[in-house]
């Protein structure tokens, strides 16, 4: 039995890397489209918000010379393309989606609103939230908690590549340990980086609960969405 009955799931633009250096892994996005499917067929709705960082990142654009909006810009752009792609291995998959883009673009997907989500969502049907908030400045997990209040989820499942939160950076301190739970004020005071604090705080003051979880380990968002504590839980105190 499904715990949630709406989430918006965040998903790393750069996981969708799997192995190679850059671009999209096509294995890895079938074994998304699988798990995702999986959940749907609970009957769970689900809203997706899908990173860009596989493609393209604003801000090491701007290292790059470029100027940073038009980076942003570009990094939105390419949140759109995964989108894209999702959609379509979706749909080889049976799932029925919709890609909804926060930068007017048709015909590539419709422009979005919360009622078309909505809409999509008591439908059945998968909604990609592609594009970001549409604004530079901004990153994937904010237009994620953005979006995820928006459609009024009841939690934000953040898929990465880590299991959960740690006390550090677990990829560089291999002494990290990991927090079961933890609180979106101690998220702050302790400057913990897994997501950034625009959206941590809009998450705070929405009283939208975020699960920080491995994706690239199949069966993992399944488990998550039957409650099982695999990863960490944010909430507020
Ligand atoms: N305290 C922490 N706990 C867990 N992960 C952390 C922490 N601090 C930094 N990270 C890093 O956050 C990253 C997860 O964020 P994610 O948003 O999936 O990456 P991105 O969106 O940049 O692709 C992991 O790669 C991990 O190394
Ligand atoms: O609302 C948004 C969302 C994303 N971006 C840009 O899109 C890039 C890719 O998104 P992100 O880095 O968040 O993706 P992820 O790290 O999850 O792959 C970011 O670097 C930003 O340049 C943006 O400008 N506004």
């Amino acid at each position: 039995m499904a715990k949630f009955k709406r989430v918006l799931l965040k998903l790393s633009g750069e996981s969708l890397m799997g192995s190679q250096e850059y671009g999209i892994d096509s294995q890895r996005l079938n074994d998304y489209a699988t798990q995702i499917k999986e959940i749907v067929e609970k009957g769970v709705q689900v809203a997706i918000v899908i990173g860009g960082g596989n493609i393209f990142r604003g801000l090491s654009g701007s290292t790059q010379g470029f100027d940073r909006v038009k980076g942003d810009q570009m990094g939105m752009l390419a949140t759109v393309i995964n989108s894209l792609a999702l959609g379509s291995a979706l749909k080889n998959h049976g799932v029925s989606n919709r890609v909804l883009t926060a930068i007017r673009m048709e015909p590539i997907g419709e422009f979005y609103s919360k009622d078309k989500a909505v809409e999509s969502l008591e439908k059945g049907e998968v909604v990609i939230l592609s594009g970001g908030t549409g604004n530079p400045y901004f990153t994937t997990d904010t237009g994620s908690s953005l979006r995820g209040i928006e459609v009024e989820a009841d939690v934000m499942l953040k898929g990465t590549r880590v299991d959960g939160i740690y006390t550090a950076d677990p990829e560089k301190d291999p002494t990290a340990t990991k927090y079961e739970k933890i609180t979106f004020d101690e998220v702050y005071s302790q400057g913990l980086k897994v997501m950034d604090l625009t959206a941590t705080a809009m998450c705070k003051e929405n009283n939208l609960p975020v699960i920080v979880f491995d994706m690239d380990t199949i069966g993992n968002l399944v488990k998550v969405i039957d409650g099982e504590n695999i990863g960490t839980y944010v909430y507020n105190n």
